[in-house]
Parts: C-alpha cells; sequence; structure tokens
C-alpha cells in the first residue's frame, strides 16, 4: 500500500482538479459519503441515532458538512457544530454549507464550550476539525475542542486524519483526538499509519474517493509494507531447490554470555528458508554453540581458550566466507577493543553482501566512515534507535523525532541498506527510497528479536533477492511471524525463539493464496 505526505496529498487534489477536470466539490462528495457509509456500517441507519460532527472552516469541515446530509437523509439526527464564523467558511467547504438546513448548523467561533452535554447524548462523534491543511500546533478554541471530543465517552470517528496529527510524520502537534475509526482518502498519509498517530486514528479504512489512478500511480509516496506487498516480493521456490541452490550464509557472532544470539541468528536464518548455514564462533564457545545449534555448522575460530574474536581471525574469518550468499555480521560479538578491529577489517575486506547487526553496528559507529570503502558491494544495516543515535552521533530523542529523515540521510550518505526498527520499522536504501513495515506487535519489545532479524535478512540476501525487498520482506516476515504467535498466546511473554519458530508459519501464510491449500494438484 503506497502512502504519502499531507503535502503530496494537497497537490494530488490539485492536479485531479487542475490537469483532469475533477471538480473539488466531487472529491468532497466522495470523501463525505465515504465516512458517512462507514459511520451506517458501524451504528446502522434510522431515527434515534444522533452524529455531532464537530467541524472547522477548511475542507476538512467540509466533508463534515457532506456526512451531516448524508447522515440525515438516512435518518440520523446529523448536528455540525462549527469552529468558526460561517462566513469564514469559503470554496467547496462553502458550498456544502449552504447546502445543510440552517437549523443544523451552530457556528460557535468562541468555542465548543457548553456543548459537552449535547457532545455526550451523541451515538458518534465525527472529527471533522483539522485534515492535512494543518500548519501549526494546535492551541486555543481548537486545541480545548480537541480534549471536550476526546473526553466525550462517545465513539469517534476521524475524517481524513485524526485531528492534531501532523500527516507527514505521526506527530501530535500539541494536541490530537483519539478516534477509534479514521477514514483517509484516495491513499493513507504517513501520519495514518506512524506512530503516536496510527494508535490514535484507531481502526484505519482507504477509501476511493474518485482520484484519477495517474494522480495516485504518479504521487511520490512510500511503500508501506503489508501482507500484499510482501506477497508481490516473495518468490516461489523450484521444486528441484536443493540445499546448495538456497542460499549458504555465513554468521559470524557470539562472545562470552552472548551465545544466545549466535545460536538464534543462525537458526533463524534457517528457518526463513536458508540452505545452509555456517556459524562462526570464538573457538571457546564452540562446545555450546554444536550443542544448541543442530542444523547449523559451527566454525571455530581463533585460540581454544577465548571467548571472543581477536583481531587476528580475520585470515581465518576471509578464508570461511569465501563462496558464501551472504554475511551476518555482529549478533553477541561485544565491544572488546579487539573484536572492534576485526569488524573494521571484515568491512572493508568481504565481498559477500553483509548483514550488520547489534555490536557490529556498535564498531562501525567508531568509524562509519569505512562503510564508503564497501562501494559496490552490498551493505545492510539493521540498528535500533540507540544504534542509529550512536551510528550518526545524535542523541535517541533525535532519531525518534524523524525515523524517516535518520534513514533515508545515513543510507544515501553512506550507500547502504538499512532497517531503523522500532515500532513500524523503517527501511531505506541508498537512493533514498522508503519503505515502512506494518507488522509486528508490543511483544517484540524484548531480547534477541533484532538477532531473529539478522538471520532473517541474511537468509533472503543469501536466496538472491535484491537487498531492498531483503530488507522489506524479511521485517515484515519478521513482525508477520510475531503477529501469528500473538493470535495463540497474546503479546505477554514473547521471546525471540518463539518468533523465530512461527517462520515458516508465516512463510507459509505468505506463500499460500488466501483460502487454498498448499501443494500442487497432481489429479
Ligand atoms: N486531498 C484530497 O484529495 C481531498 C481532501 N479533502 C479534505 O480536505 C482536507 C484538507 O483541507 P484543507 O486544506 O482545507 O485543510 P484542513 O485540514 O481542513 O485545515 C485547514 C484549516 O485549518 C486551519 N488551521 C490549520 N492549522 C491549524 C491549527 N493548528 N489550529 C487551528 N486552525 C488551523 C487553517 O486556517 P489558516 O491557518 O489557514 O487560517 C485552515 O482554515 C483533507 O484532510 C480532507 O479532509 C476532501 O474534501 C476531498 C479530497
Ligand atoms: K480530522
Amino acid at each position: 500500500m503506497k502512502v504519502v505526505t499531507g503535502q503530496v496529498m494537497q497537490s494530488m487534489d490539485k492536479r485531479a482538479i487542475g490537469e483532469f477536470g475533477v471538480p473539488g466539490v466531487a472529491l468532497m462528495e466522495r470523501a463525505g459519503c465515504a465516512c458517512a457509509d462507514a459511520i451506517s456500517q458501524r451504528f446502522g441507519d434510522g431515527a434515534g441515532r444522533k452524529a455531532v460532527i464537530v467541524a472547522g472552516k477548511g475542507n476538512n469541515g467540509g466533508d463534515g458538512f457532506v456526512i451531516s446530509r448524508i447522515l440525515s437523509q438516512r435518518g440520523w439526527e446529523a448536528l455540525v457544530l462549527l469552529l468558526a464564523a460561517p462566513q469564514a467558511v469559503t470554496g467547496d467547504a462553502a458550498v456544502n454549507l449552504e447546502r445543510l438546513d440552517s437549523g443544523v448548523v451552530t457556528s460557535l467561533p468562541q468555542g465548543l464550550a457548553g456543548q459537552e452535554e449535547l457532545i455526550k447524548s451523541a451515538t458518534v462523534v465525527v472529527d471533522a476539525l483539522l485534515g492535512t491543511g494543518i500548519n501549526s500546533e494546535v492551541g486555543g478554541i481548537y486545541g480545548e475542542a480537541i480534549d471536550v471530543v476526546n473526553a466525550c465517552g462517545v465513539p469517534v470517528v476521524a475524517v481524513d486524519i485524526p485531528s492534531g496529527i501532523d500527516a507527514g510524520s505521526g506527530r501530535v502537534l500539541g494536541r490530537a483526538v483519539r478516534a477509534d475509526l479514521t477514514v483517509s482518502f484516495a491513499l493513507a498519509k504517513l501520519g495514518n499509519v506512524l506512530y503516536p498517530g496510527a494508535e490514535l486514528g484507531g481502526r484505519l479504512v482507504v477509501a476511493d474517493i474518485g482520484m484519477p489512478q495517474a494522480v495516485v500511480d504518479e504521487a511520490p509516496g512510500c511503500e508501506f509494507m503489508d501482507r500484499e506487498s510482501a506477497r508481490a516480493i516473495i518468490r516461489p521456490r523450484s521444486v528441484i531447490a536443493h540445499k546448495g541452490s538456497n542460499g549458504h550464509c555465513l554468521v559470524i557472532a557470539g562472545s562470552v554470555g552472548k551465545t544466545g544470539a549466535a545460536a538464534m541468528a543462525a537458526q533463524s536464518a534457517l528457518r526463513a528458508g536458508a540452505g545452509l548455514v555456517s556459524l562462526a564462533v570464538p573457538a571457546a564457545l564452540n562446545p555450546v554453540l554444536e550443542s544448541k545449534t543442530t542444523e547449523a555448522m559451527t566454525i571455530p575460530i581463533g585460540p581454544e581458550d577465548k571467548w571472543h574474536f581477536l583481531a587476528g581471525a580475520l585470515g581465518e574469518l576471509l578464508s570461511v566466507a569465501k563462496g558464501k550468499d551472504a554475511v551476518a555480521l555482529g549478533p553477541g560479538l561485544g565491544t572488546a577493543p579487539s573484536t572492534v578491529y576485526l569488524v573494521h577489517s571484515l568491512l572493508t575486506a568481504l565481498d559477500a553482501p553483509l548483514v550488520i547487526d547489534a555490536d557490529g553496528l556498535n564498531a562501525v559507529a567508531v568509524a562509519p566512515e569505512l562503510l564508503l570503502r564497501r562501494r559496490g558491494r552490498v551493505t545492510l544495516l539493521t540498528p535500533h534507535p540507540g544504534e542509529m543515535a550512536r551510528l550518526m552521533g545524535v542523541s535517541v530523542p533525535e532519531v525518534e523525532a524523524d525515523r524517516i529523515g535518520c534513514a533515508r540521510d545515513f543510507a544515501t550518505r553512506f550507500q547502504v541498506y538499512l532497517v531503523l526498527k522500532g515500532a513500524r520499522s523503517i527501511v531505506a536504501g541508498p537512493d533514498g527510497t522508503i519503505a515502512i513495515n506494518g507488522s509486528g506487535n508490543p511483544g517484540m519489545a524484548t531480547g534477541g528479536m533484532g538477532d531473529v532479524l539478522t538471520g532473517v535478512i541474511a537468509a533472503l540476501l543469501g536466496q538472491g533477492y535484491h537487498p531492498f525487498a531483503a530488507a522489506r520482506l524479511g521485517v515484515f516476515l519478521h513482525g508477520y511471524a510475531a503477529d501469528l504467535m500473538a493470535e495463540e498466546t497474546g503479546t505477554r511473554g514473547m521471546v525471540a525463539t518463539d518468533v523465530q519458530e512461527a517462520l515458516p508459519r508465516a512463510l507459509q501464510r505468505l506463500t499460500v493464496a488466501e483460502g487454498g491449500a498448499a501443494g500442487t494438484s497432481i489429479n
């Protein structure tokens, strides 16, 4: 699913009207109708139902006027509380305001004070205060109105986006409406899918409002990874595939106390379909990993009494990396200075597509310019916000304030593919292309989830997926496996190995046609 900023949507609106001759009032009519339909579907129609539409003076309010007219035709009492003088309403919104019976509209330029009881008596409150045209922090009568709506205890349907959410980022601009349902138009906005906007919007419906297809297709936006987008990336496995044709991954991981990270990265690569996995570990840890893993082949590296990698391991690691289809570097490596030095040497010397995570990223953060020496080779980083902050030399709140900007900036500057983890992981390509992951749940906020993701992405790279496809499919699959687990056991107490074990089921659900069965019929 494509998502766009509010500004892009406003220019799409202008293009549809200017270039394609679609009247603005027609778009507004379809938008209002889509909201009314969603309301009718949820609450039914006919007498005894009351909608209170809290409207602003812009086109978001205009949609609200259409909703009032349509619901009235369906037997509702549909009252509009307009937070402006009627003369302040212009354009298409004014056309629709004039079409309402005067008794339906109450103009409240001083704000909603005194209307609380009326609002509490409604079946549904429609939030038509502010949409994509929001241009500053919300305060004054609009801010107070948002507080009243949030305190009313009645289901709230937001028109396009909850009022107060920045459509380009999902940020709350001062105050924002909390809705149960949001009906967004033509395409979802970034603010509908990024947190906190995504949560405040409740369930999201994207309605077709008759925007010309060319305008939709040509709008600059980014991909929101849902099941359909994942299905479009995933490739069928050849029936004559063998372990050698499904990619051989090398995982370089582990230090004392962190053998689990190494085991999970290796095992997850297998669960995501890698044909073979070799796991290179500091030699003293080999016995532990021999027994912790079964299908992965462990390779002891360095002196037998060393619990972490030394700088001198470079030669041995390069020779085991020869011929591998992808390398994962970092899970549980530790931050011993000699290990950091080794990571720096591997960065410049390894030719295979390389996924770097965890302590691998901490080593990169010391000298990120080394990434530029990998030009021409595939590098994929998977930082969480703390690691991203270290890589960029900024604070975590700075990363969180602009997750897309940070991911894009780093990926383009250092010519890498990057997954910025967190609720709605961001995938950035070296050309600045962005995707947003739609799968996953709070159960994933526990240790080891990143090691699983590293293994999954390495497996996909090893199977020959393009790095941007491997990153997008990898994050989706990882979150989707966790979502399948959550369906069964809830999110509390979920651990990384649960997600690891659910990966085949997630792959199965994505490859089998909806409602169909796996396999090929032969009779
Ligand atoms: N795109 C499409 O295809 C279609 C879009 N449609 C709809 O149009 C909506 C966009 O409409 P829009 O551009 O008129 O902006 P909107 O969100 O109503 O707000 C602007 C008004 O709010 C004001 N204002 C701004 N910030 C404020 C603040 N912080 N606090 C207080 N006030 C603030 C601002 O006042 P100003 O500052 O300019 O004086 C201005 O008057 C879109 O979300 C969708 O619902 C559909 O009808 C059909 C097709
Ligand atoms: K709104």
